[in-house]
């Protein structure tokens, strides 16, 4: 996370007196990611994270907290909420929303193999089949109204190679989107943003998945095609490696058998979630918001993504 809001030991000091958590020790701004202001903290009863939602708001916290806290209860490795002495899963600070949740074991696998891609597709299995029972729901409010709403923001800053390629997707997306094998698709909440740098492992063993704040109500495929962009490519050139593709899969599928439906739909699923990110990067990198530490994301990745998956057919989703 970039820090946007900063937090001092003494603010802390006194905000943390409602959680069971001791008395505050130190607290650290995380640099890396983009939405969120986040910090390790240390209290008397461990190490925890805090996190300040910059634009999510209250009514739409609960949706991801209880999530966590629903997934964490059937056995999905995420990290815990800690609620305050009333109950709160999501408090103010500094007037913003924030919450505190367990910190997770391990380091980000960013060089996975084909068992890392294993571990992966097993789990988002397992948390899809968790969810279903979830009893909130709240759209994936980076779907595609969301796309079509930043889609006039970003053109007049693109090439116009770029912009053709951006209205041509957008308007096969709509009509994927309104297709009938896509009315059909397994939906439920799902994490939506399932890049290697959202998971831990502890060397070979996955200890959990987490930032859930693009979590929402969507296809679970959406889920998948978004999970093996990040974790089943050659970086450079964002070409699918296959043998980390099929071990993702392969996981998934023994665990939550796909559809014919969903073979159907995987080929457009991959675009959908290249588009996703292409849209969304472009948008922080031309609109940005101030931050006391930036790691900008680079939207060409996406771009590059999005032409090699429109131009190469999709592996099988099953055999
Ligand atoms: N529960 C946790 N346990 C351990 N480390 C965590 C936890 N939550 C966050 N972190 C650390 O904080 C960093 C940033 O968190 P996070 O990915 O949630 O930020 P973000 O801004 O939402 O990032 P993104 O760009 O992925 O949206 C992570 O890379 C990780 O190192
Ligand atoms: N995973 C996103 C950042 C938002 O979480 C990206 O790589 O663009």
């Amino acid at each position: 996370m970039a820090v946007f809001t900063a937090v001092s030991l003494d603010d802390l000091t006194h905000w943390i007196e409602q959680f069971p958590l001791g008395k505050a020790i130190a607290i650290k701004g995380i640099a890396s990611g983009i939405e969120n202001s986040n910090f390790f903290i240390t209290t008397e009863r461990g190490e925890f994270v805090l996190t300040i939602f910059e634009n999510l708001t209250f009514e739409q916290l609960p949706f991801y907290l209880q999530l966590m806290r629903h997934l964490a209860e059937r056995g999905v490795l995420v990290p815990a909420p800690v609620a305050n002495a009333q109950g709160e899963l999501v408090v103010p600070l500094h007037g913003k929303p924030a919450a505190i949740v367990s910190k997770l074991d391990g380091t980000s696998q960013m060089q996975p193999q084909p068992l890392h891609c294993a571990a992966v597709g097993a789990m988002v299995a397992q948390m899809h089949l968790a969810a279903r029972d979830f009893p909130l729901s709240q759209p994936n409010l980076r779907g595609l109204d969301w796309w079509t709403e930043t889609t006039p923001k970003v053109l007049p800053f693109l090439s116009s190679d770029n912009a053709a390629l951006l209205r041509a997707e957008m308007a096969f997306q709509h009509a994927f989107a309104t297709g009938e094998a896509y009315a059909r698709l397994a939906r439920g909440p799902v994490h939506a943003d399932l890049f290697r740098n959202n998971v831990m492992f502890d060397g070979d063993r996955l200890t959990g998945f987490f930032d859930f704040y693009f979590a929402g109500c969507d296809t679970w495929l959406f889920d998948l095609a978004v999970t093996v962009n990040d974790w089943c490519i050659v970086p450079e050139t964002g070409v699918l490696d296959a043998a980390r593709v099929r071990a993702m899969l392969d996981a998934y599928h023994a665990v939550r058998p796909f559809t014919a439906d969903e073979a159907a739909s995987w080929h457009a699923m991959l675009r959908a979630a290249a588009l996703r990110f292409w849209l969304s990067r472009l948008y922080d990198f031309y609109l940005p918001r101030e931050a006391e530490m930036l790691t900008p994301h680079d939207p060409s990745h996406f771009e590059r993504i999005l032409r090699e998956r429109i131009a190469t057919p999709a592996p099988g989703l099953f055999a």
